[in-house]
């Protein structure tokens, strides 16, 4: 299994700047390169990555994607004096030449294709590419919007000539619309491409009525090119991870790509001054850890945008930090997506609804948007500040948002703990080790028996179920106690076991709890007072036992094919799950199981996005296989296979369906569709 992650960064990409005085240009300094890599070598990034030089993109590679003529011109900006350099620029939307452009335009190119290399080869697993100019705008024959060669683009073009790879997902979380590279792919069903970004209406640059969610590609390429508009500025976190959640992720897991390339941009982030948003750097860190899950793990992670120094650092280090394997800082700020952004999500499910499976049963239909529409009439009346203005207020922002960020980036940041998965060092527990295996040395009866005296202790006869919970116990406190990120305990009574790793976890301080119990679950701890949730995966309905908020039932027996519970982990699991905010996850896997091992593992791996990756699973012990294939997603060494997709059948679809419209008042990350039933 590849394993290690790849950093390309190359100082001379820093030459090119602007020569004259361009307010549209002016942001897109060299500065943006070194601060990113400083920032990234002063929380000791760099020095983990596995580094690998730039190099020279050649002039084939650029003609994968390029005309000869847009080459041309591009090569002949080398020997211009300023002011043909300003003429040349002058064709082009949003572009600036500087003698050196040309050179470091071939260096984001050569430098993101060595990223390409070093991933498909198996040399590093994924990694990361800091590359400027940036390439997303740039189509065939032009430069424009600070792109002068599209960088994904050639790379998709390239991995597929050169590994014969037929399903590429291109993922652009910046705050502008790629339509270069949607130009580019168009009609292309090999390559899956993704982009959210500042739209209001067609108000935002570049103002194309091809950016808005009805573009969903063309010919063969129909359903194929998915475009996410933002028609509000001050989207958070929790919009972006419900664009997630109800929009890519679904479509990415049926594409099932053998590679995951992002543009990624992070004018999308806090403090930009393109974007205007208001997601901060940690959610940068769950959209990767979810990519992650993807392709094996094979991800390149090629930089865009990014306008405010301090903010695009932080982003570029929680994006590294993640792509390393580190556990994922708690997401902030609150799990409620607004009205406009779920508006677009329900219009762009609406308009993939022919070409997708697991959408086949959705029962979308388009809104107007009405919750934007008006207000933007109103600010088309209200008179606009003037550039300068704006100038100023940006600036005034900028160091507001560095002190915000600063203080921040101190609250959710935490120290890695040394040892990755603590299991128990007993007999047969060998079977599913994994490196970073703390064993933890069991807790001796007495001990076990006060600790659970409390409760239960007349279910606790045999000796047997007592080891196995003073194991499940110590594993637990070494989680409680963050000297390890997760856990798996083996043992004979797995509702037991879970029912008393819940309660001494509250006991020990944690005050929201999540437990997802697959199989049947004979205890339920009582969770009137929220401090658990609790998501039990059974295969019948429990005969007088009806969901309560803290309380689910999800009645899935898996397809007997494949793996069918994707759509029940992203439209329901995790949306309730990242409601909820855990600080500790629990999963417990007890007898009669309706889950496969893939749907299993699926679940523990997407999981990890939650509480700071703290969980401790609890497997019935005669389950040997499924120990192990939880024991590799909680040590994070591979990405354990998910199985055959399997599209949800029109029952399921509407079980979903029907607890989303129960909970989605509570759960608001459970909204993906504008009209919010009554
Ligand atoms: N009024 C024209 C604004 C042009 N803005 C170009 C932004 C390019 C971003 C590249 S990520
Ligand atoms: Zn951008």
């Amino acid at each position: 299994m590849a394993s290690g992650t790849a950093l390309i960064y190359d100082e001379k990409m820093a030459t090119h700047k602007l020569l004259w005085s361009d307010p549209i240009c002016d942001i897109e300094v060299p500065e943006r390169l070194s601060s990113s890599y400083e920032q990234l070598k002063s929380y000791h990034l760099v020095e983990r990555c596995v580094p690998v030089p730039a190099r020279e993109g050649s002039e084939e590679e650029i003609l994968l994607v390029h005309s000869l003529e847009h080459l041309e011109v591009a090569k002949s900006t080398q020997t211009m004096n300023e002011e043909e350099l300003k003429r040349v620029s002058e064709n082009y939307d949003a572009f600036f030449f500087h003698p050196s452009t040309y050179h470091c335009a071939r260096l984001a190119v050569g430098a993101t294709l060595q990223l390409v290399d070093a991933v498909m080869s198996g040399e590093v697993r994924n990694g990361m590419a800091l590359v400027r100019p940036p390439g997303h705008h740039s189509q065939r024959n032009a430069a424009n919007g600070f792109c002068l060669f599209n960088n994904v683009a050639i790379a998709a073009e390239y991995a597929k000539l050169k590994y014969g790879l037929q399903r590429i997902l291109i993922v652009d979380w910046d705050v502008h619309h790629g339509q270069g590279i949607q130009y580019i792919f168009e009609e292309d069903p090999s390559v899956l491409y993704f982009s959210w970004h500042r739209y209001e209406h067609q108000e935002f640059w570049p103002s194309l009525k091809e950016s808005d969610y009805d573009a969903v590609g063309l010919g063969k390429g129909k359903g194929f090119n998915i475009n996410l508009p933002w028609n509000k500025v001050g989207m958070g976190n929790s919009d972006y991870l419900a664009a997630f959640f109800h929009v890519l992720l679904p479509m990415a897991f049926e594409f099932d790509p053998e590679l995951v390339i992002v543009s990624s941009g992070y004018d999308s982030g806090i403090g930009d001054p393109e974007g205007q948003m208001n997601a901060t750097p940690e959610v940068f860190a769950h959209l990767t850890h979810f990519l992650m899950q993807l392709a094996n793990g094979k991800l390149c992670v090629i930089l865009e945008g990014g306008y405010h120094l301090k903010s695009l650092g932080e982003s570029v280090c929680m994006t590294v930090k993640t792509l390393l394997g580190d556990p994922v800082p708690q997401i902030t700020g609150e799990m409620a997506p607004c009205l406009s952004a779920v508006e677009s999500i329900q219009n762009v499910r609406a308009a993939h609804k022919p070409y997708w499976k697991w959408l086949a049963y959705e029962d979308t239909s388009f809104l107007q948007n009405l919750s934007t529409k008006s207000h933007l009439l109103k600010k088309a009346n209200s008179n606009t500040s003037t550039e300068h203005e704006t100038k100023i207020t940006n600036n005034n922002n900028t160091v507001k948002v560095e002190r915000f960020l600063e203080l921040h980036m101190k609250n959710i940041l935490f120290p890695v703990p040394p040892i990755k998965t603590a299991t128990i060092g007993s007999e047969g527990s060998e079977h599913f080790l994994s490196e970073h295996v703390q064993l933890v040395k069991e807790m001796d009866k007495t001990e076990i028996k006060s600790l659970v005296s409390g409760f239960y202790a007349d279910l606790v006869e045999e000796d047997k179920i007592l080891l196995s919970l003073g194991s499940m116990l110590a594993i637990l406190d070494k989680i409680l106690k963050k000297e390890v990120c997760n856990g798996i305990a083996a043992s004979p009574t797995a509702a037991l076991s879970a029912a008393v790793a819940l309660r001494h976890s509250v006991r020990f301080g944690f005050q929201r709890v999540l437990c997802v119990f697959v199989g049947d679950m004979q205890i339920t701890p009582n969770t009137e007072d929220g401090k658990m949730l609790i998501i039990n995966i059974c295969e019948k309905e429990q005969p007088g036992k009806t969901s309560c908020k803290h309380c689910i039932s999800l009645n899935w027996k898996e397809d007997a094919e494949g793996n069918d519970f994707f759509s029940a982990v992203l439209g329901f699991i995790l949306p309730v799950a990242y409601s909820y905010q855990p600080n500790l996850t629990v999963i417990a896997v007890g007898p009669n199981r309706s889950l496969g091992i893939s749907g299993i593992s699926l679940l523990v791996a997407l999981l990890q996005g939650l509480a700071e990756s703290r969980i401790v699973a609890v497997i019935e012990d005669t389950e040997i296989s499924l120990l192990q294939s939880v024991a590799k997603a909680l040590g994070g060494a591979s990405t354990p296979p998910f199985g055959i997709y399997v599209p949800p059948t029109q029952e399921k679809v509407k079980k979903i369906k029907a607890l989303r419209d129960q909970f989605q008042q509570e759960w608001k990350m459970l909204q993906c569709s504008g009209k919010l039933s009554d």
